[in-house]
């Protein structure tokens, strides 16, 4: 028996979600789980380990069969980045999804005129999809001296994935990459010249739109490997990160204006609202086989007037050298930021 549990677990998929603790990342888990409770082993990574035990109970007490672990990671780290992936490479000997799900948005700025100029504009409906031009961010620096934003977003989970590389690279099976990029990932935020965002006020768009990049620059030197990475929007979801957008509004605020968001819903499907439909084309792309996917195209979580859920892929704006680009940057800032952890370790040895 012990032989034959031992065997199944091997067999399981290994599924790790990076901000599993609460919003869309739980909900994917739950979603997971109630599709193959225990053919599957999740793996909650996770920054507050209070949230994350509490989203660990919650998930048994639905699925008591379910195997769900905890792994503490912060990616806005360094050394919290490397020793997760340390910890996953000792206890699983497979990897099958990634999902590169944490995010915030920090201090956000909600411009109110912007908001009522765009209400009475031709760009509403756009305004509405993607929050573009109402929204700006205060970012800050980390211990590390890096953007917090660019390093929580983009390049905690980069040096996540270069870490796991030989778990997510194997010979005769493929690995998934899932980023949890937003249609506010906007071009014009961006620059190849200052990709951590340090001079900007839209550091989030800044971090996605990277994301969009890094994707396609992943597929272009890891699918001969096995390796697939693609890019999500789950869609205008009510979640800890939006109700920060109004820090006046209590979260029950926020759910009193469901009825106008249901009526905006008849006019942009990108209204998902709850993380459940949010976490829809997640849920999709588990499903998927990754070589159907299309490396150019944002996969989004859409809902319905009717409130049906559905996923819809969307060309994006992104070019193959543009990505490159920024692959060789994020290249040289990692060889830079593990030289200056050796260094440190060489000062003070743990
Ligand atoms: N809500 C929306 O409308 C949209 C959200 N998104 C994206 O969806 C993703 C999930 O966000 P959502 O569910 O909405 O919001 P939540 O705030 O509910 O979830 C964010 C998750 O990220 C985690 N996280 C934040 N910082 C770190 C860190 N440094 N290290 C590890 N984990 C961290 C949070 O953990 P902790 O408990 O520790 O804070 C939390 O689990 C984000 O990437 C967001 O950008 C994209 C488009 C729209
Ligand atoms: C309170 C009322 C009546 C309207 C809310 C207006 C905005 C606060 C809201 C409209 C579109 C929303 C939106 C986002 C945040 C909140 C809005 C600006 C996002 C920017 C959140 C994060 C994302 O990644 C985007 C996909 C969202 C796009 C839509």
């Amino acid at each position: 028996f012990l032989y034959w549990q031992f065997e199944v677990n091997r067999m399981n998929k290994v599924i790790l979600v990076t901000g599993a603790n609460s919003g869309i990342g739980l909900a994917l888990c739950e979603r997971l789980l109630s599709v193959d409770t225990e053919g599957l082993q999740l793996c909650l990574a996770c920054r507050n380990m209070r949230r994350a035990e509490a989203a660990h109970s919650a998930l048994l007490t639905s699925h008591p069969k379910a195997q769900v672990a905890l792994l503490q990671v912060d990616t806005s780290s360094i050394s919290s980045v490397i020793s997760a992936a340390q910890e996953v490479k000792k206890r699983y000997d497979r990897l099958d999804y990634l999902y590169l799900n944490a995010g915030i948005m920090p201090n956000p700025r909600f411009d109110v005129n912007a908001f009522f100029k765009g209400l009475f504009s031709r760009n509403v409906i756009t305004m509405f999809a993607t929050g573009e031009g109402i929204l700006t961010q205060q970012d800050g620096v980390t211990p590390d001296g890096l953007q917090e934003v660019f390093m929580t977003n983009l390049f905690g989970h980069f040096l996540f994935v270069r870490e796991l590389e030989p778990m997510l690279c194997r010979a005769g099976r493929t690995s998934q990459l899932v980023w949890t990029s937003s249609s506010n990932a906007h071009r014009s935020a961006f620059s190849l010249e200052d990709i951590q965002h340090k001079k900007g006020t839209q550091p989030y768009s800044s971090s996605k739109y990277a994301s969009d990049l890094l994707s396609l620059t992943l597929n272009t030197h890891y699918n001969k490997q096995g390796l697939y990475s693609s890019v999500i929007c789950p869609g205008f979801v009510m979640t800890n990160l939006t109700y920060n957008i109004l820090p006046s509004f209590p979260a029950f605020l926020w759910t009193l204006f469901t009825p106008i968001f249901w009526l905006i819903r008849m006019f942009t499907n990108t209204f998902t609202l709850t993380p459940y439909n949010g976490a829809e084309v997640l849920f999709w792309l588990f499903k998927q086989k990754p070589e159907s996917l299309d490396p150019y195209a944002k996969y989004h979580s859409l809902t319905s007037g009717l409130g049906n859920n559905y996923t819809q892929p969307r060309k994006m704006d992104i070019d193959l050298e543009t990505s490159e680009s920024l692959y060789e940057k994020l290249l040289q800032l990692e060889r830079e930021v593990r030289k200056k952890l050796k260094d440190e370790q060489k000062e003070s040895p743990p």
